[in-house]
């Protein structure tokens, strides 16, 4: 298949790919349960990746810190076919678990490939990021206090710093960083979870929201970096060890905890293809939706090579649709995403 065909089509398999993940993780909206809601999307991520010719490798995956079900570092996905292109694969089948868990808004489910050997291994489980759009782009600096920051980022957009709208995970680890923000006088989003929208939020201009910051997983900064870099933004990312234990061993290792990585590390090389689909109304997606016989989801796909921005409206019709589920052993089943008796869910009344 000529180069631009191949780019075309694996485009619309990752959609599928995280379309599926979306839709079968959205059928557990709001049971409080976290890990079916990531067992879901996980398998069925697993499931639409086999059918992508290409040869494949998961260097990002998620879900260590809880024990949670995941793809696997070093998995092979695809078909391994003997022409297939080899790519690099990070995931991140649902970013906001518990969000789904608990149907709250904000929670995507995300896919990038990328050229072999061309997304950032970040060895800490966190990373203090900085995220910003096109118009602040190269102007802010992760090393900065938020105050010099704020303020560059002010007379950068020619508006006072009480217009500026930075977004901020609601965590214990960030009462500086917010009480910093406040006192400058810049407005704050606080989010329960989900950077990886956060970020990518601040490059799109109908979201309103300008900066994002603060710490947060660092698959999530890979992730984030890949869209950021079709959309002209930036992400700024320094190590967090979260020990001084941690500090010294990274050190010992020759880890350089200064070190700023910009987007072009975290997500690099010309070819780089990012699709999310919205689980829960969101920021910059809608959310599933399930209407008189159909569910309806969002998704939006890009590519570093031409730039292109895509957003998608898929109707899945439910008597039709089915979603191939494959688990880490590698057992699959084709199951009907409108009876949810085969997810092991009540029928209902
Ligand atoms: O919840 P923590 O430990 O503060 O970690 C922050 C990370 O968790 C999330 O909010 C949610 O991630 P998961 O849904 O994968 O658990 C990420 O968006 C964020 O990077």
């Amino acid at each position: 298949m000529p180069e631009n065909n191949f780019d075309r089509e694996i485009t619309l398999d990752l959609v599928r790919v995280t379309e599926a993940a979306a839709l079968t993780s959205s059928l557990y909206l709001g049971r409080g349960d976290k890990n079916a809601v990531d067992q879901a999307a996980v398998d069925a991520m697993r499931g639409m990746l086999d059918y992508i010719e290409i040869k494949g490798t998961v260097i990002i995956g998620e879900g260590e810190k809880d024990e949670a079900p995941m793809l696997y570092i070093g998995e092979k996905v695809g078909t391994w076919n003997e022409d297939d292109e080899e790519f690099d694969i990070a995931v991140d089948p649902i970013d906001g678990t518990r969000l789904v868990a608990y149907g709250l808004p904000n929670a995507i489910s995300v896919m990038l490939l990328a050229e072999k050997g061309k997304l950032a291994y970040l060895p800490t489980f966190y990373s203090y990021k900085l995220a910003v759009g096109p118009e602040l782009k190269g102007i802010l600096d992760i090393r900065s206090s938020i105050r010099e920051n704020l303020r560059v980022a002010a007379a950068a957009l020619k508006v006072p710093v009480s217009e500026i709208t930075v977004v901020v995970l609601n965590r214990d680890r960030h009462k500086k960083i917010i009480e910093e923000i406040r006192e400058v006088g810049a407005r704050i989003k606080l989010i329960g979870d989900g950077d990886i929208a956060a970020a990518i939020a601040t490059a799109m201009p109908e979201s309103g929201v300008d900066i994002y910051i603060g710490i947060g997983g660092s698959p999530e900064a890979v992730l984030a970096a890949g869209a950021l870099r079709t959309l002209g933004g930036e992400l700024q990312v320094q190590l967090w060890p979260q020990t001084e234990e941690e500090k010294e061993k990274l050190i010992e290792e020759g880890w350089d905890l200064e070190k700023v990585y910009f987007t072009e590390d975290l997500a690099g090389g010309e070819n780089v293809i990012f699709s999310a689909t919205g689980v829960t109304n969101g920021e910059f997606l809608k959310g599933v939706k399930f209407h008189k016989g159909k569910a309806i989801t969002e998704s939006i796909v890009m590519r570093t090579k031409t730039r292109t921005i895509r957003r998608i409206t898929t109707f899945h019709d439910l008597q039709h649709k089915t979603i191939r589920l494959k688990s880490t052993e590698g057992d699959s089943k084709l199951l009907s995403i409108g009876n949810r008796r085969e997810f092991g869910l009540g029928g209902g009344i």
